[in-house]
């Protein structure tokens, strides 16, 4: 098997750190440098409690010109994880993206970013195989209760709402569900927010607090009955393996896939 050259945004993170520790311990894989916002020049186990030697580069141009990586995976924040997978496709780095955050607009655009550039990307908003496994479960479920809430509940560091994960959900049970509103007709919120967000009709109910990781539980509601899909995540190794099958499998792409969902049976 060929190795495959990766490049780390975020090493120093909570999903960081455990992709330091997948592309280490990974035959096929090789780590050619990681990008983060200090630390220039120094090696990783330098800067931070790391076994890894790898450089750290805090200009993006710069490490994809000396290392040279195929992949880039990218665990930052909305924001960065943006410009990072930008930046990567403009240098033929094919971006393997876990960063959420991202709106309609920015997938819009990447999406074609990357068919000019003619190589693979992958936008994963969950890389677990039982959070897609949840997701497609309710995407089966919506066909048969159309009345359906997400609670998705996150640990109290997480800067977006609703979660990647969430969002992704309710676009799912929308492809397979009419726009519906749900609840009285003249519900009011007497404390704004009660209701949560609405994707077509969709509540989203957004969780934070301390002690949880990730999670999320969606509900449905018919006749005499309800239907509770739940998926937990209670450690980041959880999406180790789907980061490890993204980085494979974008090696073979030359479009954009958004959701892990894509790429599994
Ligand atoms: N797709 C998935 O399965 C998962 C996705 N996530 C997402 O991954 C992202 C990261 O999550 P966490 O690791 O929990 O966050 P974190 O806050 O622990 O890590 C983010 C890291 O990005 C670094 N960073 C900030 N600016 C940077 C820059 N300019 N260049 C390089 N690095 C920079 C920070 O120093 C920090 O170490 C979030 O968007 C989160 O929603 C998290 C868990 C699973
Ligand atoms: O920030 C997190 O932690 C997570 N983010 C992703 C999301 O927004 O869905 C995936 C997972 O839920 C953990």
């Amino acid at each position: 098997m060929e190795t495959i050259k990766i490049v780390i945004a975020g090493p120093r993170g909570r999903m960081g750190r455990e992709a330091v520790k997948l592309v280490e311990e990974t035959a096929h894989f090789s780590l050619a440098g990681v990008i983060d916002h200090k630390y220039e020049g120094q090696k990783l186990s330098e800067a931070d409690d790391f076994n890894s030697d790898a450089i750290i580069y805090t200009d993006i141009e710069k490490c994809f010109s000396e290392t040279k990586p195929d992949v880039l995976i990218d665990l930052t924040t909305p924001e960065i994880g943006k410009i990072h997978t930008k930046k990567a496709l403009e240098y033929g780095v094919r971006p393997v993206v876990g960063t959420t955050g991202f709106s309609e607009a920015d997938l819009k655009e990447l999406e074609e970013l990357t068919e000019n550039r003619g190589i693979g990307a992958i936008i994963a908003p969950n890389f677990a195989i039982g959070a897609i496994l949840m997701m497609k479960f309710s995407q089966m479920a919506a066909k048969y209760f159309s009345d359906v809430e997400i609670l998705e509940m996150h640990h109290d560091q997480k800067l977006d709402a609703p979660s990647g994960t969430g969002l992704k959900t309710a676009e799912m049970i929308s492809m397979v569900r009419e726009a519906k509103e749900q609840g009285h007709p003249n519900e009011e919120e007497t404390l704004k927010g009660a209701r949560g967000a609405n994707y077509q009709g969709i509540h989203v109910h957004s969780i934070r607090l301390p002690g949880l990781v990730a999670h999320q539980e969606v509900l449905f509601g018919g006749d005499g009955q309800t239907l509770s899909i739940r998926h937990d995540s209670f450690n980041r190794a959880s999406f180790m393996s789907g980061v490890k099958l993204c980085v494979e499998q974008v090696m073979k792409l030359d479009v954009l896939v958004y959701g892990l969902e894509n790429l599994i049976d």
